[in-house]
């Protein structure tokens, strides 16, 4: 839900948009139980938010209580709520520990509706104080109680009205405005999905990834390595023959113009010990016996590029990054234009992983989620723009599964690109986008802050 909701005010609908819309819901449906008082519990959190905007619109049309928790933890939209609710004919009584709440128990007793505006889905562990005496308190009437989004922990509700999703069985749902394209397309809310570094962080704790390309294409894996640490890895090694002058990458070279099978004592210890290995960046067509012999040595792989070809090699887990035309070499499906058939070929294909399939609309899919990513443009048809894909959705994949990964991968890349476009249109290169993928994960330019 937060990540949908980031992406929502993305789209221009803010939080307050849609508290007010939930708040609305939310007295709605406690009109529905012509109570005479009404005894509003709100919590420190944007749950306590929707039941200040639903004790607004009910003011007047009964006896309505707001018991608040003036927490010093109080979220900006919960705060704007306790301050728009002081010109309403509500009784608002702010309550900061255990005992000012019991001193109002009478007020429990009085009310004929209670509304559990206490905890939704912000909280976390054991129910503490004063919350839990609220929770107590609530369960010790016979007055019903309507739960705002999902029922506070411990408490019993007589009816729990969910906004967009029932987060619980049994809730009743409404829509409070949130577009269609905010849950089923990438957008900055899914950056949320990333871990923060901790502060003590030991060198690698961003990762070891392994790039494994190149032979015909030079360039390609030392761009895809570039990207792995530009999207935060801490240690990337390029499995390649040609030495490119990278002081950031490790080379290990190999012994040939290509990458064979006299490579493999070198490639498979290194496969093992890497969190994530992306292979196929420039690889050529002549390796691809090396690629399926390491494949059962990697834990988390993204096979890009040549590494994209029958018998199709598979990891513990596999992110696959085709093209069209890849796509349809390992599948024989070709896929048609719409992003919607797209997905649905991926669905049927069944392929043993999750596929980030690329085109004007990225569509992600591991057979049962999919999410469609519409950032970049179309200077991104540049040489080199897949590699620094490939490169980043490897860097992700050493925290995230691969279908996040795949997600952020797809949305940042194309943020980038749109970036960069702004500068150099169509001038742009792969190269160009490296120094934009850090600001779009982790900076704090991404749109809607
Ligand atoms: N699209 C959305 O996601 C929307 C969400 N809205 C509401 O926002 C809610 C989520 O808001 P928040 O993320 O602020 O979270 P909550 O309002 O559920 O709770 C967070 C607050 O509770 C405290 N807390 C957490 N665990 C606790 C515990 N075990 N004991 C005592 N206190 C605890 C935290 O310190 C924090 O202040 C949703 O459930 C929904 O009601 C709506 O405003 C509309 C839009
Ligand atoms: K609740």
């Amino acid at each position: 839900m937060r990540r949908i909701d980031r992406n929502a005010q993305s789209l221009g609908i803010s939080g307050l948009e849609l508290m007010e819309s939930a708040g609305s819901a939310l007295s709605m449906v406690a009109r529905g139980y012509h109570a005479k008082t009404i005894l509003i519990l709100c919590g420190s959190g944007n749950n306590g938010g929707d039941g200040m905007v639903a004790a607004r619109h009910l003011a007047g049309e009964a006896e309505v209580f707001v018991l608040w928790y003036d927490s010093k933890n109080l979220t900006p939209l919960a705060a704007c709520q306790a301050e728009r609710m002081k010109n309403c004919s509500v009784h608002k009584i702010r309550f900061r520990c255990r005992e000012e709440v019991s001193s109002h128990a009478s007020l429990f007793s009085r009310a004929d509706l209670i509304i559990d505006a206490l905890l939704g889905t912000g909280g976390r562990g054991t129910v503490r104080e004063p919350i839990r005496t609220c929770i107590e308190l609530a369960n010790q009437t016979p007055a019903p109680i309507l739960s705002v989004d999902l029922p506070s922990p411990g408490i019993m509700p007589d009816k729990v009205c969910a906004f967009h999703r029932a987060k619980t069985e049994g809730a009743e749902v409404y829509e409070i405005g949130i577009p269609i394209l905010a849950e089923i397309a990438t957008g900055p809310g899914d950056l949320l999905l990333m871990h923060d570094r901790k502060r003590d962080a030991h060198k690698g704790a961003g990762g070891e990834v392994l790039v494994i390309g190149g032979g015909p294409y030079q360039g390609a894996p030392w761009l895809s390595g570039l990207a792995a640490l530009r999207a935060g890895a801490d240690i990337v090694r390029i499995v390649t023959p040609h030495y490119l002058p990278e002081p950031d990458l490790i080379h290990i070279p190999v012994m040939g113009n290509s990458i064979s099978t006299p490579d493999l004592d070198t490639i498979i210890p290194l496969c093992e010990r890497s969190d994530v290995v992306l292979s196929g960046p420039g690889l050529g067509t002549r390796s691809h016996d090396v690629i399926t012999a390491i494949a059962s040595h990697i834990k988390k792989g993204v096979f890009d590029a040549d590494s994209l070809k029958n018998p199709l090699p598979q990891a513990e887990e596999s992110l696959f990054t085709p093209h069209a035309g890849e796509f349809e070499r390992i599948t024989g499906i070709k896929p048609e234009a719409t992003p919607r058939v797209r997905a649905q070929s991926i669905k049927q294909a069944g392929l043993p992983g999750t596929v980030l399939l690329k085109g004007p609309v990225d569509v992600v899919s591991d057979g049962t989620k999919v999410r469609f990513n519409l950032t970049g443009t179309p200077a991104m048809t540049t040489g080199g723009t897949g590699d620094v894909l490939a490169g980043v959705c490897a860097a992700l994949m050493v925290d995230l599964p691969a279908f996040e990964a795949a997600c952020i991968g797809a949305y940042v890349t194309g943020r980038a690109g749109e970036q960069i476009t702004g500068i150099y249109g169509c001038g742009m290169t792969a190269r160009d986008l490296l120094t934009a993928i850090p600001q779009v994960l982790f900076g704090r330019t991404s749109e809607g802050e």
